[in-house]
């Protein structure tokens, strides 16, 4: 990606379906290394917008662009290729295969070789030697071996957030990685998140953990009714009384 073009460009995105207008006029910059949190009620629109920005819908109005080019036409595995990687809310794991294999597959994929569970994994190879480094920095190692589905949800998300490290993004795309996870995972995770902003990659987060979002992000942008109401900081966006009246339900 470019270093001098905002990370991730929506200008003016929208979404007609049928005759419900689900997104309007979102346009929002994100600049490399920064973190922004996006909030919003529920059917706000956030799951849409992560689908717009990975290619899994075509806005019908608005541009995408990544590092200042315009991929709203790309396909998602087009946008993975200019660095773009996505966890998703529900689990996405393959739950018989231990971690590590999970992780092998994803760097397989990334390193273009096929992506068969059946070929012979070595200690040394491209594909193994990144899926160890993977779990590593997600501090998954003393599970490595351990089958994927009987992993706590905490652990689980780890793995995904190493399956996406797999593919080398550079804008992360994390979609509630704090839903269904226990209370005793929490801290573990933020900090897996953390270092993920930390070595430089940008990330965008929807999360509906309140107090987990603010503490990690730079700024927040908030959604209501498809639109974005408000971004900034964190204590300025808490503080604005038009995203207090959205959280309370009463009209903006
Ligand atoms: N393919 C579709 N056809 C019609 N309506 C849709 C479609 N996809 C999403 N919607 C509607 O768009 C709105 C936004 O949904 P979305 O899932 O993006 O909200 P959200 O903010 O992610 O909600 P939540 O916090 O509950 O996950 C909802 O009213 C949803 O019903």
């Amino acid at each position: 990606m470019s270093q001098d073009r905002p990370a991730l460009h929506l200008d003016g995105i929208g979404l007609q379906i049928g005759g419900a207008r689900i997104l309007q006029g979102v346009t929002l910059e994100v600049a490399r290394g920064e973190m922004v949190g996006v909030i919003g009620p529920n059917g706000a629109g956030k799951t849409t917008l992560f689908d717009v920005i990975s290619g899994v819908t075509t806005p019908t109005s608005g541009r995408v662009l990544l590092a200042g080019e315009d991929v709203t036409s790309r396909r998602v595995h087009q946008r993975a290729r200019t660095g773009l990687g996505r966890t998703f809310q529900t689990s996405s794991v393959f739950p018989g295969l231990d971690a590590r294999e999970n992780v092998r597959l994803a760097a397989q994929a990334k390193l273009g070789a096929a992506t068969s569970l059946w070929r012979f994994p070595r200690r040394g190879d491209d594909a193994t030697g990144v899926a160890d480094r993977c779990i590593a920095e997600v501090g998954l190692d003393h599970h490595a071996g351990t089958a994927a589905g009987v992993l706590s949800h905490g652990d689980k998300r780890k793995l995904e957030i190493a399956m996406l490290l797999a593919t080398e993004p550079e804008l992360v795309l994390l979609d509630e990685p704090m839903a269904g996870v226990g209370s005793g995972d929490v801290a573990g995770l933020v900090e897996v998140i953390r270092r993920l902003h930390g070595s430089g990659r940008t990330v965008l987060m929807v999360e509906h953990h309140m107090e987990v979002l603010l503490g990690l992000v730079d700024r927040v942008a908030v959604m209501h009714h498809g639109e974005l109401l408000a971004v900034g900081t964190p204590d300025a966006v808490m503080a604005d009384p038009a995203v207090q009246s959205a959280y309370l339900g009463e009209p903006v």
